[in-house]
């Protein structure tokens, strides 16, 4: 069969399952979960899985995480990854109820033409809980859950359709201040304010930002600033993310954010501790393979989807995944495909947005822009030398 023909046959596959494939996504989307705690959508999708014919091993390695296995071993082996947190307070304000049915569906049309190909092939739909806080893939890769993965694709639903999103390495950064209570009103000389220092703290880094790179970032929040009015606050904690778009990069803001948050405790007399979560929750940035996104690019225009070819747009939207750290093991892609709205991502009108029968349409067209560009490699099998070749220049160059 030709890629053409098994293309056509793995998009009306999707089709014919559009109604449950809604089901699915809406049973997600109306349960919204927190991470690690996706039991729901995690019960849902390894049902939905295994009575489509995928061997699923359920908590794989994670509670809540799992893998969905069909075809064969000796050949390629395509990874589809699924994510289905969501937000507190705001639901499913990122739509990984669609990138839960994206892959699915991927996992479906492609499990449809499995046994059509010249050659083996294994496919694996990877369960991924936890992206939007916990690396629930960077325990999967500690694991080697993708030693054996050829590559690995997953769909993100945004407000601008961006092939090549240029997303950030993260790292969490805590930091504590302390010093001494006192009543505010009498001997406030006998006090160390720990609260100034935090807003000193974050006075600085807001001072910082204007020296910044741009694409560098720093955010943060005061979690604690004191218990009471009339106590001068002798403990304070803050919290901020820094973005870089490289590690080297968040290692030379790390050293510019560090000379904030020391200065604060000097000028307040206060006693600092601080420390950069090297852990599973520090994200690596993305690299998007450039011969898989020219054919899912290639693809996705074939079904109408017009990727944002403006710079200024793919070059100041940005943020953070966990799928940053799969593509430094395995070669991969991650395209943000745009919903009918202008709402933005973590708010309450994307959630709105992301359940809406209105948004299907443009998930299972990415299901199938994805399903076609595996076609296309598997198809033909040399594409892989070249993409292996990209995948050590990229990680040379990063
Ligand atoms: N602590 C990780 C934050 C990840 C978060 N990701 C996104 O918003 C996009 C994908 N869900 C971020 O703030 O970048």
């Amino acid at each position: 069969m030709s890629a053409d023909n098994l293309k056509a046959k793995s998009s009306a596959a999707i089709q014919n399952c559009a109604s449950d494939l809604y089901d699915l996504s809406q049973e997600i989307w109306k349960n919204p979960e927190l991470a690690f705690k996706e039991h729901r959508a995690h019960q849902v999708l390894t049902d939905f899985l295994e009575k489509q014919g995928f061997r699923v091993d359920r908590h794989y390695k994670l509670d809540t995480a799992f893998r969905a296995v069909c075809g064969e071993e000796g050949g390629l082996h395509v990874c589809v990854i699924c994510e289905y947190d969501a937000l507190p307070g705001i639901g499913h304000g990122c739509g990984h109820n669609l990138i839960a049915e994206v892959g699915v569906a991927t996992g479906i049309a492609i499990k449809e033409v499995i046994q059509d190909f010249q050659q083996p092939v294994k496919l694996t739909v990877m369960g991924t809980p936890a992206e939007e806080a916990g690396g629930g893939k960077n325990f999967l890769i500690q694991d080697g859950c993708f030693k054996d993965v050829d590559f690995a694709m997953m769909a993100h639903p945004f407000t601008y359709n961006i092939s090549r999103w240029r997303c950030l390495a993260i790292i969490t950064l805590e930091v504590t201040y302390k010093g001494e209570a006192s009543h505010p009103a009498y001997q406030t000389w006998q006090g160390t304010n720990a609260l100034d220092a935090a807003v000193l703290c974050y006075s600085n880094i807001s001072v910082l930002r204007q020296q910044m790179r741009p694409h560098h970032q720093v955010h943060g929040i005061i979690e604690n600033g004191g218990t009471h009015p009339d106590i001068i606050p002798s403990e304070t904690t803050l919290r901020f993310y820094l973005r870089a778009h490289t590690e080297t990069e968040l290692k030379n803001l790390e050293k510019s954010v560090v000379g904030c948050v020391e200065s604060a405790a000097i000028a307040t007399g206060c006693q600092v501790e601080y420390s950069f979560k090297r852990d599973a929750s520090k994200y690596s940035n993305l690299i998007q393979n450039n011969t898989l996104a020219t054919l899912y690019e290639r693809n996705a225009e074939v079904l109408g989807v017009t990727n944002c070819p403006d710079k200024s747009v793919t070059g100041a939207v940005s943020g953070s995944t966990d799928m940053g750290n799969v593509t430094h093991v395995v070669p991969g892609i991650h395209p943000m495909f745009a919903l009918p709205t202008d709402a933005s991502i973590h708010s309450r009108n994307f959630t709105l947005q992301a359940g809406t029968l209105e948004s299907q349409p443009y998930a299972l067209n990415q299901a199938k822009a994805l399903a076609m560009t595996a076609i296309d490699v598997i198809c033909q099998p040399q594409l892989m030398d070249t993409i292996r070749v990209e995948f050590q220049q990229d990680l040379a160059n990063d």
